[in-house]
Parts: structure tokens; sequence; C-alpha cells
């Protein structure tokens, strides 16, 4: 069923990989519904296709079949120029490494993907107030920790107020409280700002702020379910590992 608060929505998406003589199917018939203000993570083992998928979601690939439509438009025959500007205007990117340029200060980053257009003051006071960076603002990113430079990787993400946010492994160079912190974070930009994230990550901890775990397995969502089903991230962990474990089982037995 259609629903009208539906903000990204991925049909049979397929994504081929040539090695020599060997085609691999990166993504094979990926189908995914995400509605306004919902969080979901992207679960799987190594090479499952999780990066693939965000990388087409982010049009930074084109893909072989299938459509992604964002807030209604669908991006899938889109060209380089129409991508770069799509992507410019409707999406927001944090990856594992921040990606910060280093002799920009924490404002100067926030501001980067504005190209100069003006944000109010009001606009920019309350992000840095959101992020917990107001006093911060001034430091350049060798002087921040790596929870501070990750809130500002995704200060600048939201700064365009993209329709949706894609996050690759936010915590993957952070310790457990930082990694935390962070997690808070992005169910908060949710419940308190309805931003829609899509989100990948291989760490239970780190799934369990999500709404609903998608569970990749060979180029294809073999299993998702609502983080609400677990009580904590163990169980969400115990969880994701009887589907992996099931799907070896059933590729054993094909
Ligand atoms: N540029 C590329 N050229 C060739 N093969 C690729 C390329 N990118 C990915 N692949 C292959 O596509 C499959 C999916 O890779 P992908 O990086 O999406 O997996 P992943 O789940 O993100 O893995 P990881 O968790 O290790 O990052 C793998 O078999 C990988 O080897």
């Amino acid at each position: 069923m259609k629903s009208d608060n539906r903000t990204l929505e991925i049909r049979s998406l397929e994504k081929y990989y040539s090695h020599g003589e060997q085609k691999i199917a990166a993504l094979d018939g990926v189908s995914l519904a995400v509605d306004k203000g919902d969080f979901v993570a992207i679960m799987g083992a190594s090479g499952s296709g999780k990066s693939t998928l965000l990388h087409l979601i982010g049009g930074l690939t084109n893909a072989d079949r299938g459509e992604i439509i964002i807030n209604g438009t669908d991006i899938s025959g889109y060209g380089d120029h129409d991508l770069t500007l799509f992507r410019r205007n409707h999406l927001g990117f944090v990856f594992q490494a921040y990606n910060l340029m280093p002799f920009l200060t924490a404002e100067e980053n926030i501001k980067l993907p504005l190209l100069g257009k003006k944000v109010t003051d009001s606009q920019l006071e309350k992000l840095l107030d959101r992020l917990g960076l107001k006093d911060r603002r001034h430091h350049r990113p060798d002087a921040l920790s790596g929870g501070e430079q990750q809130r500002v990787a995704i200060a600048r993400a939201l700064i365009t107020e993209p329709d949706v946010l894609l996050v690759d492994e936010p915590t993957g160079n952070l310790d457990s409280v930082a990694e935390e912190d962070i997690c808070q974070l992005l169910r908060q930009l949710c419940d308190e700002q309805q931003c829609t994230i899509a989100m990948v990550t291989h760490e239970p901890a780190v799934a369990f702020a999500a709404d609903r775990v998608h569970v990749l397995s060979d180029g294809k969502i073999v299993d998702s379910f609502a983080t609400s089903e677990c009580d904590n991230e163990a169980e969400l962990a115990v969880k994701y590992q009887q589907i992996v474990h099931q799907q070896k089982q059933l590729t054993k037995t094909r």
C-alpha cells in the first residue's frame, strides 16, 4: 500500500559488478520503503551489499535495474549532473570517517554544503545548540574529540534540511560512550524533528537506535524486524545472528 508519508521507496534494485568473466550481483532485487520520520538500519555480513545500497540511494553510483524514489522523484534514470544537484538539495551524508576540512572551524565546516547560500542566524544557532556544539563552533577538527567531530559532520549533513539522512557506520571510530551519544542523537533527530534516516551498520548496539532493521544477505533483503521486538541490544544481536545463521543454512542446502 502506498503511504502519502513515504520519503524513500526502492523497487527491485539490481547492481552488478564484473570481475573478469565473473558477474557479481551486489544487489539482487532489493525493495524497501521508508516513511517520513522513520529510522531504518541496514545490517548484513561483509560483502552483503550494504554500502552499494547506500551509495545507490545517495546517487553516488547508478543501478543496473530498479527504481529509487525520494520524495516522489525517481532518481534512477538521472545522469551525473542531475544526481549532483539532487544530492546537494535533498540528501545528507554521514560517514564513518568524518571527512571534515582540517583547516576550517566547526562552524565553517557545517556551512560548507550551503555553497555560499545564506542561512539565518537563528537556524544556525538552533542547529549548533541541538547538536551540543555552541561552545565548539570556532574549534578546528584537530581540537575536537571524535564524537564532537561526528556531531559536526551530522550538523553539516542537516544544514540543508535534507529529505533523507544517509548514514554509514557512524560510530566505527568512536569509543562506547561516544557511540551511545551519537545513537541517542540520531534517535532524537527522528523523534523531535521527523528526520528520515537510512543507516548502514554491523553493530547491534547502533542498530538498536533505529525503528526497524533490514537484513541484507548476498544482495537481497532476507528479513526485517522492528527493534521494538527486542528489549535491548543484546536481544537484537541474537535475533540478527539467528537470521544470518538461518540464511547460511539455506544457502548450504541449495
Ligand atoms: N567497485 C566495485 N567493483 C567490484 N566489485 C565491487 C565493487 N564494490 C562492491 N563490490 C562487490 O559487491 C559486493 C557487495 O559489496 P559492498 O561493499 O556493498 O558490501 P558491504 O556489505 O558494504 O561490505 P562491508 O561491510 O565489508 O563494507 C561484494 O561482493 C563486493 O566485492
